[in-house]
């Protein structure tokens, strides 16, 4: 509840919000903790840590479990990512009763067809916008907290054009979308005009490898856009350093020249609130448990 209000009125506020995806809940605890607004959980990194690709693969309950698994464990909003919804319009609707159950701040509904894919890859198509309304239509009038925000992202503007992408994003808002996901847009100014023509909220979506240049959170800011997602950065960080890890592991037969880069075990016991769980542990222990008395 306090996230979701959270979230609403960092949208409102006019400030960038900032929510680089989380690829463990341990990974949300470390966002929290580094001061940012809130947690993305990311279909393409949920796809990708169970070896597969983002075409769709993954179920509703795989996606809400993780986002009750990541919610769970801090305190800012999060904000998840829900595919083309899981099916038709009434999939649609338990999903996002789904979601709500599992304690995400929002999510975001595409206007891609089944199966989709990534947004930043060629080959994708969409469906009719009367689909895609449909759908938003069914999110909206499903949810039972009126503060769930509910994103549209379309995926026109690499197919369609620009034009078409935000008239699609006219017609999600009317439908009951909050906020606008404008998918692989390619200048700052194209977030600008999106923004003033569609008068709600817009995410932007800073993945890497992708069709969008890795803009500044300045710049999204003066072009008015509300939220920035960083979706898999943290993952292709961690891959990153581990794939050189394992190298060095096999090249020198010790991990030893990588303990500097480590998070050290003190550091992970701080996140883990180990002390907290210690002081709880220690005080039931403390008890007076009274004796029976036969
Ligand atoms: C935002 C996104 O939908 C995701 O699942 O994180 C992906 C990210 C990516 O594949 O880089 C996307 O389609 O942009
Ligand atoms: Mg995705």
């Amino acid at each position: 509840m306090e996230q979701r209000i959270a979230l609403r009125e960092g949208l409102a506020s006019g400030r960038l919000l900032r929510f680089p995806g989380a690829f463990t809940p341990l990974t949300a605890r470390l966002i929290e903790d580094r001061g940012f607004d809130g947690v993305y959980i990311s279909g393409a990194v949920l796809a990708a840590e169970r070896g597969l690709p983002d075409i769709g693969l993954t179920t509703l309950t795989e996606v809400a479990d993780r986002g009750r698994d990541i919610s769970s464990v801090t305190n800012l909003p999060t904000f998840i990512d829900a595919d083309t919804g899981f099916g038709e319009p009434m999939n649609v609707a338990r999903t996002i009763l789904s979601l709500e159950a599992a304690g995400v701040a929002g999510c975001h509904l595409e206007d891609q067809v089944n199966p989709k894919r990534c947004g930043h890859l060629d080959g994708k198509s969409v469906v009719e916008p009367a689909e895609m309304v449909r759908r938003v239509r069914a999110a909206a009038s499903a949810r039972t907290d009126p503060n769930f925000v509910i994103g549209a992202r379309t995926d026109a503007r690499s197919i369609e054009g620009l034009d078409a992408a935000i008239e699609r994003a006219k017609a999600y808002v009317d439908a009951g979308a909050d906020l606008i996901f404008p998918e692989a847009l390619e200048t700052v100014q194209e977030f600008e005009t999106f923004r003033a023509a569609v008068g709600v909220p817009v995410l932007a979506n800073m993945t890497e490898f992708g069709k969008s240049e890795l803009f500044r959170a300045s710049e999204l800011a003066d072009a008015g856009v509300s939220i920035v997602i960083y979706p898999v950065t943290l993952l292709r960080i961690a891959m990153g350093a581990i794939e050189r890890g394992l190298d060095l592991i096999a090249d020198d037969g010790t991990q030893a020249k990588l303990v500097p880069d480590m998070q050290t075990r003190a550091r992970l016991y701080e996140l883990l609130k180990y002390a907290e769980y210690s002081r709880f542990d220690a005080d039931i222990f403390n008890f007076d448990i009274p004796q029976e008395h036969s």
